[in-house]
């Protein structure tokens, strides 16, 4: 396949070839014979935007029960709500939150949630490319067979559908796991040199639960219980770290999945990315589920992440267009252990792309490209999104999604699950 993108002021201008899943050629004419040619002419090429932290069935509980507290929120309404959820609805909701990732340019995603198994085929099938991890939450019994579930999650989809979906562990939150369970986890974890992913401090209440239950901040917690020693670790939150807690997350590996506007609609607070990233630390972007974020639009995420800390520091030099482009792509990457073959645009990379249609209203003049990837373009500018040299949507229409059925699926099963609660 061969991408031409001619007659703009941008920074790369010309073909780009992909033969099977990579980026083999980029280049000003590629004279190459194709099986496919792309007219990209007023496109910009960009790498997959990579949502590093999501819950994706939840968009089956989108707007649902909006405006409450997240403990509220989750221990009222969403933990019901799932104990009320079919695998079948799962499947079903996963396919809808990749319709709509794949609608606004994102290729990859870390996923944590429940009934795994059925996520993992509807990404199969989808074409996009996934970190998935059984969320463990450990409230009143040993956990056994949510554990037994994560390992065969594992064992049976780790590098599976052509490599594009990976596994990691999830140990949920400081407050959901206590110190035996978090320790098996990360011994199972390292072990096995599989990544983990939890939330960190995302709330004022959660900070307070720890210090209460272990006179520590909830990093120190993690800390303690050796989760940075020797695991690559994804964080999705930190918000509430005191300085302390960011030294002790200097040097870590893997990093911080940054979610703006999934903290502003709850009200979380903002999170440090300026110190953490002065830190070191590797800041990535994700949405969370869209029961919290409502949306799954990465172009949202990464305008919030750049404002907030503008606003939050009172300078706007802070977090420029560039670096907040680069967390929702090669620092994201980096999250899921996939920088090596995704995140970049470049030739050797994984053919993991996405063209943004340029030719509107709002989106000219051109003078800065990356300005407009940052702060002008939406996720519904995306035109053309590809995966693993795999065409997922052209011209605004999915490929391998059966848009409408998913949508029935979805109003159907959405309204049965909540009625009720
Ligand atoms: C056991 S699977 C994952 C679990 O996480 C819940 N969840 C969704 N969003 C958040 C959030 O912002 N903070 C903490 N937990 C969250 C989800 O409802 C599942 O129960
Ligand atoms: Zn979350």
């Amino acid at each position: 396949m061969i991408m031409t993108m001619k007659d703009q002021e941008l920074p790369f201008t010309g073909d780009i070839l992909i033969e099977n899943d990579r980026i083999t050629q980029m280049g000003a004419k590629i004279s190459e014979q194709a099986d496919e040619v792309i007219q990209a002419d007023g496109m910009v090429a960009m790498p997959g935007l990579v949502n590093a932290h999501q819950h994706s069935p939840m968009s089956l509980l989108r707007g649902f029960c909006d405006d409450l507290k997240l403990m509220d929120w989750l221990e009222q309404k969403m933990i019901p709500a799932e104990d009320r959820m079919t695998p079948e609805d799962i499947y079903w909701g996963a396919k809808l939150s990749m319709a709509e990732m794949i609608k606004s340019g994102t290729t990859a995603f870390a996923d944590m949630y429940i009934h795994m198994n059925e996520i993992a085929h509807a990404v199969e099938e989808v074409g996009m490319r996934a970190s998935l991890t059984r969320g463990l939450i450990f409230l009143g019994d040993d956990g056994g067979k949510r554990l037994a579930e994560a390992i065969d999650l594992i064992d049976q989809w780790h590098g599976k559908a052509d490599g594009r979906i990976t596994t990691m562990f999830g140990p949920h939150a400081p407050y959901t796991c206590s110190p035996e369970p978090l320790q098996e986890i990360i011994q199972l974890a390292v072990n096995r040199g599989l990544p983990i992913h939890i939330h960190l401090a995302e709330t004022k209440e959660e900070e307070v639960k720890i210090r209460t239950r272990y006179n520590q901040t909830p990093t120190q917690y993690l800390y303690n219980n050796g989760l940075f020693e020797q695991a690559h670790v994804l964080l999705a939150h930190s918000v509430h770290l005191n300085r302390m807690d960011i030294g002790l997350l200097r040097g870590m590996r893997g990093g911080v999945s940054h979610n703006p506007v999934s903290n502003l609609k709850l009200g979380c607070g903002i999170a440090p990315i300026h110190e953490l990233q002065k830190a070191g630390v590797t800041c990535g972007l994700g949405t969370d589920g869209a029961g919290s974020a409502t949306t799954l639009d990465m172009f949202e995420e990464i305008k919030a992440a750049t404002w907030l800390q503008k606003l939050d520091y009172g300078d706007p030099t802070i977090l420029p267009a560039r670096s907040a482009l680069q967390m929702a792509t090669r620092n994201s990457a980096h999250l899921l252990q996939l920088d090596h073959e995704v995140g970049t645009l470049a030739v050797g990379m994984k053919a993991d792309l996405i063209l943004i249609d340029m030719n509107k209203p709002h989106l000219q003049p051109i003078h800065q490209v990356e300005s407009l990837l940052a702060y002008s373009v939406n996720g519904a500018d995306v035109d053309t999104t590809i995966v693993n040299g795999q065409i997922l949507m052209k011209n605004r229409q999915l490929l391998t999604i059966n848009e409408e059925e998913v949508l029935e699926q979805a109003k159907v099963r959405a309204k049965r699950i909540v009625d009720g609660i």
